[in-house]
């Protein structure tokens, strides 16, 4: 039976997180949760990935971004783009739901984790780096605009010591550590999985447990290239290996070429463009790169490529699209309109305002269904037989005059944009 007061909920800011956030969307219907899903987002998002979003969230909610705009903490932890986690704070005012789930966008779920709703705000897991801190990847909490105000007017008053949400909740939740031990998760519902592998005798002995994955860190499974042909990613140098988190990086590309990818490919209309000579498309401000098998393909593969490449559309080289179904011309879905809290914070009294929130078509119009059962959409064509790599690119970055003055003058930002993984960063796309 559907639980309809309570959720999971996830968030999403950009097109490459909007990726992460459907992967674990599916992961969570895959593994038949009864509780609803949820996804908040910035306004900037594309029309066609609202769609898309639709298909697996019950809700997409906008919010507005908040960022905590704190560089110097940010820098200490060498990723100065997570200001922007202060945008979770909102899932407090999600209020029409007694008890909720937050999961981050770059978690995956392996099986079904209904059970977390048996815990209490605030349940959360270890920080594998501190573990006296929970890590906010995953967490068990109370929506309450009570909260909600005062974790604002804390974080007016007090900062974050990381500059992200987790320090900030961390301050705030500040007896996690000590008070109930009911409240720290089991590793396994926050396994890090770039980390697991630095404690091999317990990730051997306790691994095939995990329930959820999180691919904390600067490097995500969006960041790999992928063969569909064997399955699995390609491992380049520098970057964290481990048999265990390249499994869980194959799991997490198993999901997107199978499940996401056919229903990005369905929605955006820019996939039938010229662009699909090189095989590059773009999705919002990111670009999935198909690379066709150049050799040992089998006749009809052969077949399918040439003639995606003069005249159809890529997305028929792959996916089978049905005509529309009745249910489309469904009425327009009613608008809620949430009220901003009483008296926010002034600092962000703007951004705390919780602008728009779309209920989605009834669960029965979703178009994807939960993968045990065969979507009645979307059929795929063999992806393994005819593409031999699969990427996801981020947009590039801005010109920055001032910066690279800087940079010629000697004074390099170490601890942030030079730092060293974005150094690496550049060099790899650079030698690619
Ligand atoms: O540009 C962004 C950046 C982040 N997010 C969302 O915020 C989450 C956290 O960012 P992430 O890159 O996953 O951070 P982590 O590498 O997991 O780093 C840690 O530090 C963050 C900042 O304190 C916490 O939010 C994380 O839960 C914690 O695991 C993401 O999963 C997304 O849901 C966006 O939507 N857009
Ligand atoms: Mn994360």
């Amino acid at each position: 039976m559907p639980v309809t007061d309570q959720a999971f909920v996830t968030l999403a800011t950009s097109d490459v997180y909007f990726q992460g956030a459907l992967v674990l969307g599916h992961s969570l219907r895959h593994h038949r949760t009864s509780r609803q899903l949820v996804i908040l987002t910035t306004p900037q998002v594309p029309s066609f990935m609202r769609v898309v979003l639709r298909c697996v969230f019950d809700e997409v909610i906008e919010v507005k971004e908040i960022d905590s705009r704190d560089a110097a903490h940010l820098a200490l932890m060498k990723r100065p783009e997570l200001g922007i986690t202060f945008t979770k704070l909102h899932c407090w005012a999600l209020i029409k739901y007694t008890k909720c789930v937050f999961l981050d966008a770059d978690t995956l779920v392996l099986c079904n984790v209904d059970e977390l709703f048996d815990r209490e705000e605030i349940s959360a897991a270890p920080d594998p780096g501190w573990p006296d801190c929970f890590n906010t990847g995953v967490f068990v909490f109370r929506p309450s605009l009570q909260t909600y105000n005062r974790l604002f007017q804390f974080a007016v008053e007090h900062g974050s010591f990381d500059g992200g949400d987790q320090g900030l909740l961390n301050s705030f939740f500040n007896d996690w550590a000590v008070k109930d031990i009911d409240k720290h998760l089991p590793f396994i519902y926050n396994l890090s999985s770039s980390i697991a592998y630095t404690y091999l005798p317990a990730f051997r002995h306790f691994g095939h447990e995990a329930k959820i994955v999180h691919f904390l860190g600067p490097v995500k499974p969006w960041h790999y290239k992928h063969n569909p042909q064997t399955r699995s990613v390609f491992q380049e140098f520098g970057s964290p290996s481990g048999h265990h988190h390249i499994h869980f990086l194959n799991l997490w590309w198993e999901v997107y070429n199978t499940q996401i990818l056919p229903l990005v490919m369905q929605h955006n209309d820019t996939w039938g463009s010229r662009e699909l000579q090189q095989h590059k498309h773009q999705v919002g401000h990111v670009e999935v790169t198909i690379k066709p098998a150049s050799t040992d393909l089998d006749k009809s593969s052969t077949q399918q490529l040439e003639s995606s490449k003069h005249e159809m559309p890529a997305m028929e080289t792959f996916v089978h699209k049905k005509e529309p179904r009745s249910s489309d011309s469904s009425p327009p879905e009613p608008e809620i309109f949430l009220q901003p809290p009483p008296r926010p914070a002034e600092v962000f009294k703007e951004e705390m305002q919780l602008i728009n929130i779309e209920e989605s078509p009834r669960s029965d119009d979703r178009v994807l269904e939960p993968s045990s059962q065969p979507s009645p959409d979307v059929e795929l064509l063999d992806l393994a037989a005819s593409v031999s790599e699969l990427s996801i690119g981020t947009e590039p970055e801005p010109y920055d005059p001032e910066g690279r003055q800087k940079w010629e003058e000697g004074h390099m930002d170490y601890m942030g944009k030079d730092s060293f993984e974005n150094i690496k960063k550049k060099l790899d796309r650079f030698l690619e």
